[in-house]
């Protein structure tokens, strides 16, 4: 099986107003909730493509019982290993501007978790991790965690032998990039807070010699670009949509885990990542994907090989 990581889970709300005025009142026309956080997105693509999957991470308090009410109502949906706590699960909000396009997301912080919290989920992660193909640690860290703890989490996957994906931002991805993942996945934000620098393909080999193995950078609506001990590569669509991108990062990370798990190299891997996140821009909510529009791209993303080594 494949499992994700989500420390800080969210109960996503999405809403879709004609237009986002500041300083005015709005009429929402659509209103969508879903079980999310990075890591439960990253497990709900991968369960409708097919794979066997687990999501573990912290929930507590109303929202995390709405949380894991929606995730078990899901058809084939991953396996709910979620350590339960006493704070509220959060609640995240993705305002959606038909007129413009735009997409504008509000993060609330996070319940806080405690040290007997902390400890539970270790023995959780340490009980599922034998039984794992790959693990993903995706997204914020709830307060209370500590800034290592990713660090922490890609040490033990790596001495189980479990290749390990890591996406974050900030201190928790400088650290866990220090404690040598497999693989890693920035945005170009990301990657630019942790290397200054701004050029994708110098600040994607500045984050490689940091410690991860390999090295995916998510450029939006240009696709990809891979740093990896094989090679250099660029994919992207082949063609820009319009929709609502929240999510399309970790349908990014679902295309290159399930490739992963397949067997299959590089260029496979990234057509999927590039085929999956952009038919997440044209679905309604993170953690789904229009799955005709993926059949559809998939053969026509433009994959590169640039250099023969990193
Ligand atoms: O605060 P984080 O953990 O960085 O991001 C959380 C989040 O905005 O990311 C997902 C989209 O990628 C949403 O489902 C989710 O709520």
């Amino acid at each position: 099986m494949i499992l994700t990581v989500t420390l800080n889970t969210a109960l996503d709300l999405t809403y879709a107003v004609p237009a986002l005025v500041p300083h005015s009142s709005h009429r929402v026309n659509e209103v969508t909730e879903r079980p999310g956080g990075k890591g439960v997105n990253v497990a709900r693509v991968l369960s409708a493509l097919g794979h066997d999957t687990v999501v573990t991470g912290f929930a507590g308090g109303s929202t995390g019982t709405v949380l894991r009410e929606l995730l078990g109502a899901l058809p084939h949906g991953p396996t709910d290993a979620l350590v339960t706590v006493a704070g509220n699960t959060r609640r995240t909000l993705a305002v959606v501007d038909r007129s413009s396009g735009d997409t504008t997301q509000l993060n609330e912080p996070g319940p806080h978790i405690g040290a007997g919290e902390w400890a539970a989920f270790l023995g959780t992660f340490g009980d599922l991790l034998p039984r794992a193909e790959a693990v993903a640690l995706c997204g914020s860290l709830p307060p209370g965690v500590h800034v290592g703890a990713y660090a922490e989490l890609v040490r033990l996957a790596r001495s189980a032998g479990v290749p390990v994906l890591l996406d974050t931002g900030g201190e928790p991805l400088r650290r866990g990039i220090a404690a040598r993942p497999d693989l890693v996945k920035p945005n170009a934000e990301e990657l630019a807070q942790l290397t200054g620098a701004r050029e994708p393909l110098r600040a994607t080999r500045d984050a490689r010699r940091r410690g991860a193995h390999s090295v995916v950078t998510s450029l939006g609506p240009d696709g990809l670009l891979a740093v990896t001990p094989d090679g250099i590569w660029r994919a992207a669509p082949p063609a820009t949509v319009r929709g609502n991108p929240t999510g399309a990062g970790d349908s990014a990370v679902a295309g290159l885990l399930s490739a992963l798990a397949e067997g299959l190299g590089w260029q496979d891997r990234l057509a999927r990542a590039v085929a999956l996140s952009t038919a997440t821009v044209l679905a309604p909510a993170a953690g789904e994907f229009d799955r005709e529009a993926y059949e559809d791209l998939l053969p026509r993303v433009a994959v590169e090989q640039h250099t023969p080594a990193a």
